[in-house]
């Protein structure tokens, strides 16, 4: 798709922060005409080099792709994406099995995520009226003065900037977001899970080639807790370990070398050989937290919007943090081509549509952590699965599997897939029952109650 939108207007526009939203909407702004500041507290990440043991990939799903090729770059980023076909289990004796996350050609991409970010840098930079401002920290946004406070990281000096309008993309932890949580009535929660991860390293082999199955999402269930790997261009796979702040199995059980070392090899026997440096990753990488950040409403005046996690930070385990970031990009540019200059119905209903779609988001975020943990090593939810794949084949109109409709469908609301899916899985309940092998789907009763089932859908 080529680069879109026309300019309306060329009014001035701050973004606080450059991440993975922050840069992809100075794209969006600045094709559109407007001159835009963008501050972000770090150095700029094509010159300081990647920053270790920080999610280091991310898996890229149709969303956003939408939004990339919103701005003409898709194929640019599809060079450099790993499609992953399927979920590979391993379990404790190193045994696999698959599950197809869609069709025969659908698949997530695993993409490295300071590759995207300084990609987008590049060519958000290359833009005119696009002013990248790195080193610079926002201290305090002054709302009603519509002022910024900063620091430079670098020099210690601190300023004090007027904006026009302002664009909260920094994140989880966001200071704009801050700013607004002081006015009045504004509803704001944070829940942290009671899980830390880490991430560690599967080496490439001598010859450069990937040591477990390229194309593939590999999850290692182990009840509690889990193991996840995606693939990286050199060879390697980035792995995340999902584990329990306290407890018998936990980061606070595993304080020595040795007890590290002897946990992997008796938990994940497969890939702990593949992991040379397993011990300076475990302990060199920080733990990091997982939180979820609900708040409203995300417009302050006409002046202020927040988006991506700085407005809905979700735990990672649907892949869809930045994919529904990046959404909020492509609603924006949308809403910014019906109303024009018109910010206030623009952030209204940006807040109004957005907000019950990423409170979906962050809950099915929840439950795939249960179902890749633990749901995926059951041979009877493999058994769901297929089933269900059978039905969707059955009566394509009808029924969607949720994983398709989160991640290959955008054009589905994230409520919409979360009630649709809620649905689903009460019809599923009620003919697991009749089923014990893929085979008796075919059986008589089945066939009839699945029929019944979809004439109730229908209605
Ligand atoms: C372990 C893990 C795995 C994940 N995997 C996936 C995945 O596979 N797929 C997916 O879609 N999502 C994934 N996510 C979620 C994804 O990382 C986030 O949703 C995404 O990065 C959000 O983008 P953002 O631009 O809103 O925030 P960020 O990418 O965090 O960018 C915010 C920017 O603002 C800057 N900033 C912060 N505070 C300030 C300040 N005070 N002043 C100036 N600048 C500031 C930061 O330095 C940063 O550059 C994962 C998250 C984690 C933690
Ligand atoms: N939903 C989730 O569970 C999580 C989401 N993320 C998202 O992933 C992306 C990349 O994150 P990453 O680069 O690793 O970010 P970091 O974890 O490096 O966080 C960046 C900054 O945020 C502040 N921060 C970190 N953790 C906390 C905390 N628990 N409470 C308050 N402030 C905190 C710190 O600022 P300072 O140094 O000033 O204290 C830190 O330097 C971001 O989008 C972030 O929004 C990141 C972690 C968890
Ligand atoms: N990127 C991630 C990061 C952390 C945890 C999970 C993911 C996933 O992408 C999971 C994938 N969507 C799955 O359902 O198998």
């Amino acid at each position: 798709m080529s680069a879109t939108v026309a300019p309306h207007s060329s009014d001035s526009v701050t973004l606080m922060g450059a991440g993975l939203v922050g840069s992809l909407l100075a794209l969006y702004m600045a094709r559109r005409g407007h001159s835009v500041d963008v501050f972000e507290r770090r150095p700029d990440p094509r010159l300081a080099g990647p920053v270790e043991g920080r999610s280091i990939n991310l898996a890229l799903s149709d969303r956003g792709w939408r939004a990339l090729e919103g701005v003409g770059i898709g194929d640019e980023i599809r060079r450099v994406a790993i499609p992953m076909y399927r979920r590979v289990m391993h379990d404790a004796k190193g045994q696999l099995t698959f599950q197809p996350y869609g069709q025969d050609n659908q698949a997530i991409y695993s993409v490295s995520r300071g590759g995207l970010n300084r990609t987008l840098l590049e060519l958000a930079e290359a833009e005119p009226g696009v002013t990248l401002h790195f080193n610079q920290q926002c201290l305090h946004v002054g709302l009603k003065e519509r002022e910024l406070h900063l620091r430079d990281a670098a020099t210690g000096q601190e300023q004090v900037r007027p904006f026009q309008r302002l664009f909260g993309t920094d994140g989880a932890f966001s200071a704009v977001r801050t700013a607004m949580q002081k006015t009045d009535r504004y509803n704001y929660s944070q829940s942290y899970l009671e899980y830390g991860y880490k991430e560690l390293n599967i080496a490439p082999a001598a010859d450069g080639t990937w040591q477990l199955e390229k194309n593939a999402l590999h999850i290692w269930p182990r009840g509690q807790y889990m193991m996840i790997a995606l693939p990286n261009l050199d060879g390697s796979f980035t792995c995340t370990l999902f584990f329990p702040y306290e407890g018998k199995h936990s980061f606070a059980a595993l304080q020595t070398p040795a007890q590290v070392q002897e946990f992997f090899a008796e938990v994940f026997p497969d890939a702990a050989p593949l992991m040379p440096e397993l011990i300076e990753d475990f302990f060199q990488n920080p733990t990091g937290s997982l939180v979820t950040v609900r708040c409203f409403p995300w417009a302050f005046d006409d002046d202020v919007l927040l988006l991506g996690d700085a407005s809905h930070a979700i735990v990672p385990f649907y892949g869809q943090g930045m994919n529904a970031g990046f959404e909020d990009c492509t609603v924006l540019s949308q809403l910014m081509d019906e109303h024009g200059n018109d910010w206030h119905t623009i952030f209204q209903e940006f807040q109004r549509q957005r907000k019950p779609n990423a409170d979906a988001m962050a809950d099915l975020a929840i439950y795939n952590f249960e179902e890749m943990r633990d749901r995926v090593a059951d041979p009877r939810f493999l058994l769901q699965k297929k089933i269900e794949s059978k039905i969707s084949a059955q009566y394509p109109d009808q029924w969607l599997p949720l994983y398709s409709q989160v991640t290959f469908s955008p054009d589905t609301p994230y409520a919409e897939a979360l009630a649709n899916g809620q649905r689903q899985e009460r019809i599923m309940r009620k003919l697991m029952k009749h089923i014990e092998a893929e085979a008796d789907f075919d059986k008589p009763e089945v066939q009839e109650l699945v029929h019944h089932e979809m004439g109730r859908i229908a209605d």
